[in-house]
């Protein structure tokens, strides 16, 4: 710690060796209503993977929002990429956020682009041309079993179609940290595997990885630190990856 209470000693830029989030005693809580998360220490190193599980209402989503900077903590410190997020400038937020892939628990798919242009948004946002990035989005959904539904709109979707769409959009820039809600919620359980290798195969090319699951047998089905909240507190068990 510095001496405003600040954790040391990579808050300052961008350090090599620092985790990809680390949380110091953080708390949060909704405008003026009690604390939904209190006293929260950890760090995710970076190519890490684990999962975040606890009951209904424990706190997992605000949490996530927390590292997809959603939300600010009301007391302590989070960090990014060694960098201290209450200390960045609005200039160099979006770059921060672009490093960060979200599958949110409502999808957030835009309604008037079909699941090809959903998908294919964070590379055009990127500045790529569509000829670089075409083949690969088309082979990545076909991969999220969404082969037939490019040239659909989201409202024509099933749950577990647009969850798919999501996660593909999530992935498909190799993010380097990716933070996922509930990302099999809506599928069957043969899909959440193939999702879930999906997942592993970007951790082995270097993406830090956090998902958010009830489930407990996906949970359970890697050898990977289980973090677990209850009524706002965090507790780590298992994982020897
Ligand atoms: N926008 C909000 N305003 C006020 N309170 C909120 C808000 N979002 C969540 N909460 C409260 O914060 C607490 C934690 O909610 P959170 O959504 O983080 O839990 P969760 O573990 O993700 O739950 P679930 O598994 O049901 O999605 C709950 O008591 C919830 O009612």
């Amino acid at each position: 710690m510095n001496e405003d209470g600040r954790p040391g000693p990579d808050i300052s830029g961008e350090a090599g060796s620092a985790p990809a989030v680390r949380f110091d005693g953080v708390g949060m809580r909704y405008g003026r209503g009690a604390e939904v998360l209190r006293d929260i220490n950890f760090g995710l190193p970076r190519g890490s993977f684990q999962f975040l599980t606890g009951p209904s209402g424990a706190g997992k989503t605000s949490l996530l929002k927390l590292i997809y900077l959603a939300e600010r903590p009301s007391s302590g410190f989070v960090s990014l990429f060694g960098r201290d997020t209450a200390l960045l400038d609005r200039d160099s937020l979006p770059d921060l956020r672009k490093r960060i892939g979200v599958i949110f628990q409502d999808f957030r798919l835009l309604e008037h682009l079909t699941v090809f242009e959903n998908v294919a948004l964070p590379l055009r946002v990127a500045g790529q041309a569509r000829k670089s990035y075409a083949e690969d989005v088309q082979e990545l959904l076909h991969w999220v079993g969404l082969g037939e539904r490019i040239d659909a709109f989201p409202p024509t979707l099933s749950g577990g179609e647009k969850q798919r769409a999501a996660i593909a959009r999530a992935v498909v820039s190799k993010p380097d940290l990716l933070i996922a809600d509930e990302p099999t919620g809506n599928v069957d359980p043969a899909m959440a595997r193939r999702l879930l290798r999906l997942f592993v195969e970007l951790n082995k090319l270097g993406t830090t990885v956090l998902i958010a699951s009830h489930d407990i047998s996906l949970v359970r089905s890697l050898d990977v630190p289980i973090f677990e909240l209850h009524d706002g507190m965090l507790s780590v068990s298992g994982g020897t990856r």
